[in-house]
């Protein structure tokens, strides 16, 4: 199925647009009237520039208003539609989209409708075009697409056919399988888009928060099951209006837009095994069984402090690189990478970001198969030199150019660090670490969206609710990643909308998005946390207002509360258990490390967030004074 975005979609002018579109793959365009009326160059001209980009115009749109008008409004409409129809013939395309009429003017009738549409499509027929009419959800007398049909199917002429637009049809919660009835070759073509589930008024929902398919919270593939059904096999066309995508990277919105074309198709293929759809063969979304290690790049000397800081959480080094600055700390399943080389992506992200956990590693059955599918979904593989008796570990980028390598035991993946590393003798008690609990990326609110559809496209996650956390410095929206089977992947993409709330000072002092903060799992975090005292470790420290509190609200023995006290441990309770959680205090720009103890819980302790991140900024380094 061929591929289309609607230039409304992207920000920029129509020259941008069409690069981006092109880059990312599309096969087509829809053109919005206003961002051909906007641009100083001829129909003609137009149009050369979308075909010299490898584009074709799938739909020219909208005409408005058209349908049921009294005379004078009608005959006026449809000379209206012939001057519509010479710049379509000058741009070449041959369909126009009639949205449903909202003219307070407009008389109803079904049987009116389709008499005009059939004299439109006389006309249409003449010059060789075609006419598609969409029911907008928010239409004066034709807002489902079940009547739309109805008046397409009563003009029974073949130059008038139906558009069908997921958005209308989703936002008004019609039964989708009455799409399944109407036969294929009807559809002219088909519009997709999501939508967070927000009350509010369609025409606004509509026009301002629409997202790509997959970004939002409606049943856009329930919506494409259907349409394939009907043997529709036209292009698959983007139409998404969002206030945050006009400001955005053209060229990352149109990746996320074609992305989630691809997607959503390799899941109504999987979905439908009975129908024939021309769709991109891919593997299967990726089970993540863990993180099998995080990479830091660091200096010689933040290196030094990053160790003294493992230590003191009861790590050791149990290993260093065969050939290459390259240390390997662990505690339980838990391994800690530092990178001190001088050249390499470590080095070169060294110095843009300062030290940071720019790399991590998923454990995933098949490597290889990862890497294709998320080829096919147009994530950017990452390559680098190695020497010869090093693992070429299949890698990806990630958020904020980081590095995702995936690891498998189905080849030598799984042996690195005996391949690569040589032991050290260094083992020292640990303080009861035992894996990774989750992992947290920063980065600026716009692009949010575009790693929640990457994760979630690529590995088999599902999002959670978004949740806003307040920091005393404004909010940021924290949106949990997991594995949808209950397993070990759990990220939390935290979006920032100023730089002054803790996300976002690490975003901005850090020159980038990246991972602010790493939680272990503790087997025992009362004794992980005396442990830690004993190895020096800077706890968070927690008011004692906030134990108070909790005990008042969750009706806690004081002798409860009095350990967690003692400790800094901070707690929360939900359906499936109790949640203990301690913090360090913030390092560099604001990164941090968590300790965690779930017991039965499935949150990540949002309740608890705002207070911790107000002591945290206490503790961010004063501006100005570089290691103070
Ligand atoms: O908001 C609108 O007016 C509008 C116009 C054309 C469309 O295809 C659509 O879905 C909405
Ligand atoms: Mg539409």
């Amino acid at each position: 199925m061929k591929t289309s975005i609607a230039t409304v979609s992207i920000s920029g002018d129509l020259r941008e647009k069409l690069a981006a579109i092109a880059a990312a793959g599309f096969d087509g365009v829809e053109i919005f009237e206003n961002d051909f009326l906007a641009f100083d160059g001829s129909p003609a001209e137009v149009g050369r520039m979308i075909r010299d980009h490898g584009l074709e115009i799938t739909l020219f749109q909208p005409f408005r208003d058209f349908e049921g008008m009294p005379e004078q409004q009608r005959s006026r409409a449809f000379d209206r539609a012939e001057r519509k129809f010479d710049l379509m013939q000058e741009l070449g395309t041959e369909l126009m989209l009639v949205c449903s009429n909202v003219s307070p003017l407009a008389v109803g009738g079904i049987d009116r409708a389709a008499d005009d549409f059939r004299d439109l499509g006389e006309r249409a027929k003449r010059r060789g075009l075609r006419v598609g009419y969409e029911a907008l959800a928010w239409g004066r007398h034709i807002s489902d697409h079940r009547d739309a049909w109805e008046i397409v199917r009563r003009a029974n002429h073949p130059n008038i056919g139906l558009i069908l637009d997921s958005f209308h049809t989703l936002a008004r919660r019609l039964d989708l399988e009455t799409i399944r009835a109407i036969p294929g070759d009807r559809i002219f073509i088909v519009q997709l888009a999501d939508a967070p589930l927000i009350d509010m008024d369609l025409l606004y929902w509509s026009r301002h928060f629409r997202n790509m398919p997959g970004e939002g919270d409606l049943p856009v593939v329930d919506f494409m099951r259907a349409v394939a059904a009907t043997g529709y096999s036209g292009p698959l066309s983007l139409e998404i209006f969002n206030d945050q995508f006009r400001g955005g990277s053209p060229r990352s919105i149109a990746v996320d837009g074609h992305r989630s074309l691809i997607y959503l198709m390799d899941q109504v293929a999987r979905a439908e095994p009975d129908i024939a759809i021309d769709v991109p063969v891919l593997p299967e979304r990726v089970a993540v069984s863990g993180i099998e290690f995080v990479e830091f790049a660091a200096n010689e000397t933040e290196a030094e402090e990053l160790v003294l800081l493992l230590r003191a959480m009861g790590f050791s080094q149990i290993a260093r690189h065969k050939n290459k600055d390259v240390v390997l700390f662990r505690q339980g399943d838990i391994n800690i990478v530092i990178n001190t080389e001088k050249e390499g992506l470590a080095h070169s992200s060294y110095l843009v970001h300062g030290t940071s956990a720019y790399a991590f590693g998923l454990k995933v059955d098949d490597a290889a198969a990862t890497v294709a599918r998320a080829r096919a979904l147009g994530a950017e593989l990452f390559e680098q030199r190695h020497g010869p008796d090093e693992l070429a570990i299949p890698a990806i980028r990630g958020v904020g150019g980081s590095v995702i390598y995936f690891i498998d035991a189905k080849s030598e993946l799984a042996k690195v660090w005996e391949i690569e590393f040589e032991p050290v003798n260094d083992a020292g008690d640990d303080a009861g670490l035992m894996a990774i609990d989750h992992l947290a990326q920063s980065m600026n609110y716009e692009e949010m969206l575009t790693w929640l559809l990457f994760y979630t496209s690529i590995f088999r996650t599902r999002k959670l609710p978004v949740v806003d956390v307040i920091d005393p410095a404004g909010v940021v929206r924290s949106q949990v990643v997991e594995s949808d089977d209950g397993g070990l992947l759990r990220l939390i993409l935290n979006g920032a909308e100023n730089r002054r709330t803790l996300a976002g000072h690490f975003v901005a002092e850090s020159f980038g998005s990246g991972v602010q903060h790493l939680a272990f799992a503790s087997r025992d975090i009362f004794q992980t946390a005396d442990r830690l005292a004993e190895l020096g470790f800077n706890v968070l420290e927690i008011s004692p207002n906030y134990y108070d509190d909790l005990e008042a609200r969750l009706g806690l023995e004081p002798e409860f509360t009095g350990r967690l006290r003692n400790r800094n441990i901070l707690f929360d309770r939900d359906e499936g258990g109790d949640y203990f959680q301690l913090y360090s205090q913030t390092y560099g720009e604001g990164f941090f490390f968590e300790v965690v103890e779930r017991r039965g819980y499935r949150g990540y302790g949002a309740a608890n967030a705002p207070l911790r991140i107000a002591a945290q900024k206490r503790t961010l380094r004063p501006k100005g004074m570089p290691g103070a």
